[in-house]
């Protein structure tokens, strides 16, 4: 049953690719295979032409009149063929680009749908670089080697039609001459392939390797470490491993080319060889031979050809395969935009383990957020804090228990819930835009509040860039300015306070680089910013967590103590020795 709801699958997406690709080139794809015939057809008729010029010269009289008339359609004829050569180079670009675009728009679409939990293995991410740099180019020149198939089919078949005349065997011989190549080069295809899957860790490292070491935002601690030797040295090892493999394979495979090649030049010296017997014992005439020639050598060529386009194809239907696999990979469940009538939160018994893990980060979590509440969560590293914000924005699924909203369970309505929540992780998204277009992305367009508290607070220093808002940050272009730590993180709390319709803040240690004057503006605004909303704050700054109406504290993923700040001061527990040990610091 499995094994048919596979082949179901696999079916159903071979046909979606087809159904891509008809969208993507449409007519163009009859059109160019039109053209082939013609340029085929044309080549066959140039060589029969060829081999009457060399009849009408070789006989005396000349024929001068039938002479000049073949010239005549000789030189036609190459005009058709230099013509319909570069419209089909043309056409064959248009089909490129047009797959391209096609493939490459069906692959981020797909990209921003993948589950963000099926990012956690490690494979994925050889398999997206995969997709990425070899399905849509790969696609493209299947079509196109699908299109020269058909150009070599339609030349065998013309210069058979010529050749036939003088020797029923040619043909035959030209073809089974080149059945060996299928052989060779669809295992030189799956080698290859093989090659590059092994290779894909080495690539990646490299690829990261070279980004530390040539990117500006890495530089200045490279060079205060003095680590451009040693990173130098790792990616010279790294090239060394994928080069010494790249070339064993291609010594492998050159070995047996010569092999093929050396049997091919067999074939036709033997075809040539009785050619010029017959020419010799004048069964047949000078301009024959000119035709045979041509028509064998084009003939075996187009057999070549076909062969080598085969495997080729072989070798792209792995990366095809690939596709598929992305294609299937799981996708954020779209929950059909229930609304959510409350947004009072309860995480019913929730514990979590991280995929490839054998520990549980989250253990039997208990806890609940009325509406309009503000909660702290305190701990120390690697307590489970951010982890249970992941599991609250369900970027993560519970390993057991479960999250609710109002009264429905966080699945079913978490598209909705996205929209009205917003969070400020540790590590946001430094966005090399311009500041205008940092605050305003995902803000549907909420210009105005530039205007307001927040931009009062924590957006003065943009006065001072160049262009104002308008400036582009980072370090992307010459005129771009790079911010300070903590300029980027007003950049992102504005970002997320900005946004419309909130009805959920979580802030993952937002005041981490703020200086302490904008931090105090910011706890004593605090209240007045969640207005009507629930906020999380997860903050090693205990002070911090004063403001909060409830304060939780995780220790190995479980809560051990949850109250007031008052009361967990009074309790002298593990929050009360927390704030004492930091207090101790400022006295
Ligand atoms: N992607 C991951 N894969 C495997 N384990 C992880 C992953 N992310 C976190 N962990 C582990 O889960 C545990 C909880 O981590 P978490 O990031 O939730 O801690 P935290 O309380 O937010 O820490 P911090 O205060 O340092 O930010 C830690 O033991 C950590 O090593």
């Amino acid at each position: 049953m499995e094994k048919i709801k596979n082949i179901y699958e696999k079916a159903n997406i071979y046909v979606k690719m087809l159904n891509l690709i008809k969208e993507g080139i449409g007519k163009y794809f009859f059109l160019i295979i039109f053209i082939n015939i013609l340029i085929s057809t044309k080549l066959a008729l140039s060589t029969y032409y060829h081999k009457t010029i060399i009849d009408t010269v070789s006989k005396i009289p000349i024929n001068m009149d039938l002479a000049f008339k073949t010239l005549f359609v000789l030189w036609i004829l190459e005009i058709f063929i230099l013509v319909f050569n570069e419209l089909s180079a043309y056409i064959k670009t248009i089909i490129k680009y047009r797959i391209d675009y096609t493939i490459s728009k069906r692959i981020t679409d797909k990209m921003a749908k993948i589950k963000v939990e099926v990012m956690e293995n490690i494979e994925i991410y050889d398999l997206l670089d995969r997709v990425n740099s070899n399905v849509p180019t790969g696609i493209a020149d299947t079509i196109l080697l699908i299109i020269d198939v058909f150009l070599n089919i339609f030349k065998i078949i013309s210069f058979s039609f010529v050749l036939i005349n003088i020797k029923w065997y040619f043909p035959i011989v030209s073809i089974l001459t080149s059945i060996p190549y299928l052989f060779v080069l669809s295992k030189q295809g799956f080698d290859t392939y093989i090659m590059q899957v092994a290779q894909n860790k080495n690539t990646r490292k490299l690829n990261y390797l070279f980004e530390i070491l040539t990117n500006r935002v890495y530089s200045k601690e490279i060079r205060t470490f003095n680590l451009i030797d040693f990173l130098v040295e790792k990616i010279y090892k790294i090239r060394k491993t994928i080069w010494d493999e790249k070339i064993e394979l291609i010594y492998k495979h050159s070995r047996w080319t010569i092999y093929i090649n050396i049997l091919k030049n067999i074939s036709i010296g033997i075809c040539l060889f009785i050619t010029c017997i017959d020419v010799i014992q004048k069964r047949t005439s000078l301009g024959s031979v000119v035709l045979v020639i041509s028509a064998i050598q084009n003939m075996i060529y187009s057999a070549t050809f076909i062969m080598q386009y085969i495997a080729k194809i072989n070798k792209q239907v792995f990366y095809i395969n690939d596709f598929n696999k992305f294609i299937l990979m799981p996708e954020e469940e779209d929950t059909l935009q229930k609304s959510i009538s409350n947004f009072k939160i309860v995480c019913e018994n929730i514990s979590f383990s991280y995929p490839n893990t054998s520990y549980q980060s989250l253990d039997n979590i208990n806890l609940t957020i009325n509406e309009n509440e503000i909660i702290a969560i305190v701990g120390e590293n690697g307590s489970g804090k951010t982890t249970f914000i992941n599991l609250l924005l369900g970027i993560f699924k519970p390993t057991s228990g479960a999250i609710y909203v109002g009264d429905r369970e966080l699945p079913t309505i978490i598209n909705e819930f996205r929209k009205k929540s917003v969070c400020i992780f540790q590590n946001f998204i430094r966005y090399q835009f311009t500041v205008e277009e940092n605050i305003n992305a995902g803000n549907f367009g909420q210009k105005n509040r530039l205007k307001s508290f927040y931009a009062k607070t924590f957006l003065d220093f943009v006065n001072k860039l160049p262009f104002g808002y308008n400036t582009e940050l980072g370090q992307l272009e010459n005129g771009s300015i790079e911010l300070s730590g903590g300029e980027w993180q007003k950049i992102a709390i504005c970002r997320a306070l900005c946004r419309e319709d909130l009805k959920l803040i979580i802030l993952d240690e937002p005041m981490s680089a703020l200086d302490p004057k904008v931090e105090s503006d910011l706890y004593h605004e605090f209240r007045d910013l969640c207005k009507n909303k629930q906020a999380i704050m997860i903050s090693h700054r205990l002070g911090a967590t004063k403001v909060c109406d409830r304060i939780y504290v995780f220790d190995k993923g479980k809560i051990i103590e949850n109250g007031t700040h008052e009361e967990l001061i009074k309790k002298g527990g593990k929050y009360y020795k927390m704030y004492k040990a930091q207090q101790s610091l400022y006295v």
